[in-house]
């Protein structure tokens, strides 16, 4: 089944009480005011069962918790309706190495290959004091409870599904404390809650062999992938690439409309060049990491930055709302494009030039993207990476058409419309 996994972090008490002081220094400067969301890619799904493969020089730490399953397509619900569109709910695994940095997507720690194991789903009346069991090797070693979240499961819903449409099969973890608890190889660890069938897995050092995962492709972006874009935002080039997953919900492709939420001052147009992944990679050096690309296409990576906070920023509210990702369908195979790191990207806000830039500028390029990524996870075919955008960011408002560009790769348009349109035209 293909479906999202979408996981909110600081949810539980403990967590935002170890924070606290943190969260009134710099970056943080205040606490966080909506949920901090981020994603499971598929490389991470495993289920009851599955033997993992941990990483063999960094600790990784158990996080068991609930998983809450979408039954039906849920859009702009209301908490108090939230219960008619939850089928179930099943056991999960957030594995995760240490938390040390809420400011930035947390990929690296968390979307490593199999740290999302999630059991049997099973339909339960009342979580509102469900108690979650981690048993390692037969010994309890964590016990907490659902009472003690910040946002409960409807709140969850409510709170996500106010951008972003969730699909039957959909999945939101509900979060974990801050306290977790170290995984090694060998170990047995069990998930259990009364009423759900339990997790089990088994942690090793070496993976099982795996076929290509179920789930959606994952679209990988890299934030201030441009020094001149980064110098606009009042950034310094990163030194190490940020990355950060865009949901499915919000891709949309060619001659599509993006929304722009009222009431909003900056939504910005982001011409990408992206980078398609043509066979597994996992630990490829950058000397072979153009043999693992399909080809190249582009996208827009619209942000609507007036919902940033100092938290894994980008948060999902940003970057993966509905429509906010137009996406050419059309792959130009990689032998079409001899080099890839020289090709000029155009945005035209109603005919206008409002951006540009070459990828030449890139501070990370594909070559390096693709080993980076692969040292630490494994890379599908369809797997895509937004590889950031240059300098020229202005904002674009109902009735424009923007279009971006890219040589060699294509042309892409969209239109921008206000929420009133854009619920008139789903009637
Ligand atoms: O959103 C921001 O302000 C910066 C950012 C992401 C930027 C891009 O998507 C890009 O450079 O293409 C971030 O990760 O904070
Ligand atoms: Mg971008």
């Amino acid at each position: 089944m293909k479906r999202s996994v979408f996981a909110v972090a600081l949810n539980h008490r403990s967590q935002t009480e170890a924070w606290h002081d943190r969260f009134h220094q710099s970056p943080y400067q205040t606490p966080p005011k909506t949920p901090v969301w981020f994603i499971k890619p598929r490389n991470t799904h495993r289920r009851d069962g599955d033997t993992i493969a941990l990483p063999s020089r960094q600790q990784t730490f158990s996080g068991g918790t609930l998983a809450v399953i979408i039954g039906q397509t849920a859009r702009k619900v209301a908490a108090a309706d939230a219960a008619a569109f939850i089928q179930g709910y099943a056991l999960a695994n957030d594995l995760s190495l240490a938390e040390e940095s809420f400011y930035r997507p947390a990929i690296k720690a968390k979307c490593r290959d199999g740290f999302c194991p999630i059991g049997e789903p099973a339909p339960l009346k009342d979580i509102s004091a469900l108690e979650i069991i981690t048993e390692v090797n037969g010994v309890g070693k964590q016990r907490w409870s659902t009472a003690d979240l910040h946002r409960n499961a409807a709140e969850l819903i409510a709170a996500l599904s106010d951008f972003a449409t969730l699909q039957a099969g959909d999945v939101i973890l509900l979060g974990t404390p801050q306290q977790r608890i170290e995984v090694n190889p060998g170990d047995e660890v069990v998930i259990r809650a009364a009423g759900l069938p339990p997790l089990h897995n088994h942690f090793s050092t070496q993976a099982e062999a795996q076929t290509q995962p179920e789930g959606h492709a994952t679209l990988f972006a890299l934030g201030l992938n441009y020094a001149d874009h980064a110098a606009e935002l009042e950034f310094k080039a990163p030194e190490e690439p940020l990355v950060f997953i865009k949901a499915p919900n919000s891709l949309t492709g060619d001659h599509c409309v993006s929304v722009r939420p009222d009431n909003v001052d900056y939504m910005h147009y982001e011409a990408e060049l992206v980078v398609v992944i043509g066979k597994t990679a996992r630990n490829v050096s950058r000397g072979q990491a153009l043999e693992y690309v399909e080809g190249y296409t582009l996208c827009n990576d619209y942000a609507v930055r007036d919902y940033l906070e100092n938290y894994y920023r980008p948060n999902l509210r940003v970057k993966s709302r509905d429509t906010l990702t137009p996406l050419l369908p059309a792959v130009v195979p990689r032998s079409a494009i001899p080099d890839a790191q020289n090709l000029q990207l155009k945005t035209f806000i109603n005919g206008e030039l409002r951006q540009s830039g070459n990828t030449r500028d890139m501070v990370f390029d594909v070559p390096f993207l693709i080993a980076y990524l692969s040292e630490f996870m494994t890379l599908q075919p369809g797997d895509m990476i937004a590889t950031g955008t240059p300098k020229g960011l202005a904002d674009v408002n109902p009735g424009d058409e923007v279009v971006v560009e890219i040589e060699g790769v294509g042309r892409l348009t969209n239109r921008i419309v206000s929420e009133q349109q854009f619920e008139e035209s789903l009637k």
